[in-house]
């Protein structure tokens, strides 16, 4: 044998030996420490985070957390570094205003790129300083004074819904992929005042959708053992083999375009420049105080927009519209209200937000529905900040991994009662003042405290106009061959095989329910 043959043998072996012997101490280590050893939890969890990715693979993830919660108890190891609470005591702790508890990696595998560079948004950003920064310039335009201003442009895509669902009268309808179009064109409004046009044309433009949910796959996946992400979607080099040669989509860099195209567009049409879209606030905001907004943040915030306010409004009002549906004793009940209302006067031709806000049972509905089917369904995962804390009676080390999953604490039955897993809107009217107020802030629909979502009040209009303004003129009738829908969660809790009939001739309707409920 040649020396040649054996000599790199010789270091590469100890090399080898030495790095697996220095990665078994390491999980090791982590997985008997001292802090989180005492705490239940599946074996696995313990030496490593892809535990998490065999778990999660399938969809299941509210499921997943239901259950380990129900057998492990209200905290759970869930990863090497990771643990799961379900106790709602815990959530202004982890979550509340003076809490500086920071965000973990996992938001990480969510960021976008822009000019090639790793671009942290609003939503992303781990750093509170660069939160603070990014916020302040734009903090005013999610506020409820500037969001009523967006209706007309609300009103202009609910026109085209309604006008297709006259069109489709009778027939099978995907309502799942039509409130996905419509909630995407309303976002394309409310940030450029344009629409991507996927309602007239009746499907999914650049295949925005599909890629979306593929990234999102992606994230909540990979998320789990985020430090693979550098080496994934993460680094620049493996994103253009992935797009180039394996054809495989960048949602990111779709949306990125779109908005340089609207900003373009924008921008050469100097007339048209008084509606209440973000893309011209941000541009005024720039002549009135002279201080021009970088480009990319530009780009940052209106992409934003669109990655964090279209899926998150479609399944939250998937999830309104099916369970109405599958709940005839509330389906009646709302119509009720809202044919009152309607005989009453007291409804214009486009629902206003203002108008949806006194239709209490509609507002109950609302809740309930984001109670039992919250958008983001995954743990909201924080770091434990310097001095470490203690949670559900166990003392966490300062870098601990800690999250609740929206799903777990809205099943609580101590604060929702025996059938907190059941659609029941009247427990929103029935809870007296106190319960009401622990009930409202075991909510985690929207995050809650300094990083809670900024777009709520731009889904609450959107929302509160849309659901009574389409059961005011049709009737909905469950056509799928299935049961129920499926839903598949990697993060967002998204739906499909939402399958639905439309009809008209609500007069008719409306004597139906005016009986007694
Ligand atoms: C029903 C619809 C929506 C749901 C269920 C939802 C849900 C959430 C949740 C749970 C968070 C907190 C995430 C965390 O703590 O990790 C969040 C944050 C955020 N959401 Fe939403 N969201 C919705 C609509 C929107 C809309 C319409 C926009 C923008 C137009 C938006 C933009 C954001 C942003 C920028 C953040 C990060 C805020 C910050 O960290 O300061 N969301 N959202």
């Amino acid at each position: 044998m040649a020396m040649s043959d054996v000599m790199p043998w010789v270091y590469v072996l100890p090399v080898i030996g030495f790095v697996s012997l220095y990665w078994i101490i390491g999980t090791l280590r982590l997985a008997y420490r001292t802090d989180l050893s005492p705490l239940p939890g599946p074996k696995w969890a313990r030496f490593t985070g892809l535990y998490r990715v065999y778990r999660l693979w399938s969809g299941q993830a509210p499921a997943v957390y239901l259950q380990l919660h129900e057998q492990y108890g209200p905290i759970v190891r869930t990863g090497p570094n990771t643990v799961s609470i379900a106790d709602p005591a815990t959530i202004p702790t982890i979550y509340g205003i003076s809490s500086n508890f920071l965000k973990s990696k996992f938001y990480t595998t969510l960021t976008t790129t822009y000019n090639g560079e790793i671009v942290d948004s609003l939503f992303t950003t781990r750093d509170p300083a660069h939160h603070k920064a990014l916020k302040r310039p734009v903090a005013g335009k999610f506020s409820m004074t500037s969001i009523r201003t967006m209706e007309p442009l609300v009103d202009e895509c609910s026109e085209i819904f309604i006008r297709s669902m006259e069109d489709l009268e009778g027939q099978k309808v995907d309502l799942g992929a039509w409130v996905q179009w419509y909630a995407f064109d309303v976002i394309g409004m409310i940030t450029f005042n344009r629409r991507f046009g996927f309602m007239e044309e009746r499907k999914d433009i650049l295949d925005m959708i599909s890629s979306l949910e593929f990234a999102l796959k992606y994230a909540g996946l990979i998320g789990q053992v985020p430090y693979l992400h550098p080496w994934l979607a993460g680094n620049q080099i493996v994103m253009k083999i992935m797009e180039r040669i394996l054809h495989l989509p960048n949602p990111a860099r779709t949306i990125v375009e779109f908005t340089q195209e609207c900003i373009d567009a924008y921008d050469r049409n100097e007339k048209e420049k008084e509606t209440s879209d973000f893309l011209t606030f941000l541009r005024l905001e720039e002549k009135k105080n002279k201080d021009t907004m970088p480009h990319g943040d530009l780009i940052n915030h209106l992409s934003n927009n669109l990655l964090a306010g279209s899926d998150t409004t479609a399944i939250s009002l998937r999830a309104i519209l099916y369970y109405l549906i599958q709940t005839p004793k509330s389906y009646k009940r709302l119509q009720a209200e809202i044919d009152d209302a309607d005989r009453a006067g007291k409804l214009s031709k486009f629902v206003t937000y203002g108008e949806g806000l006194e239709l209490e049972y509609l507002q109950a509905v609302m809740k309930e529905a984001m109670r039992l089917h919250p958008g983001v369904s995954y743990p909201l995962e924080r770091l434990v900040p310097e001095g470490g804390v203690n949670l559900c009676g166990q003392k966490l080390r300062e870098g601990t991994n800690v999250g609740i999953n929206p799903v777990v604490v809205h099943q609580n039955r101590a604060i929702f009662g025996d059938d907190a897993a059941k659609f029941r809107p009247e427990r929103w009217l029935e809870a007296g003042p106190e319960q009401l107020k622990i009930m409202e802030r075991t909510l985690l629909t929207f995050g809650t405290g300094t990083r809670s979502c900024i777009g709520k009040n731009i889904s609450l209009m959107e929302m509160g106009k849309f659901v009574p303004q389409i059961l005011r003129q049709f009737e909905l009738y469950w056509a799928s061959e299935k049961p129920e829908w499926t839903v598949n969660t990697y993060w967002f809790a998204r739906q499909s095989d939402f399958i639905v009939k439309f009809t008209r001739g609500r007069s008719k309707i409306s004597q139906k329910l005016s009986l007694p409920i």
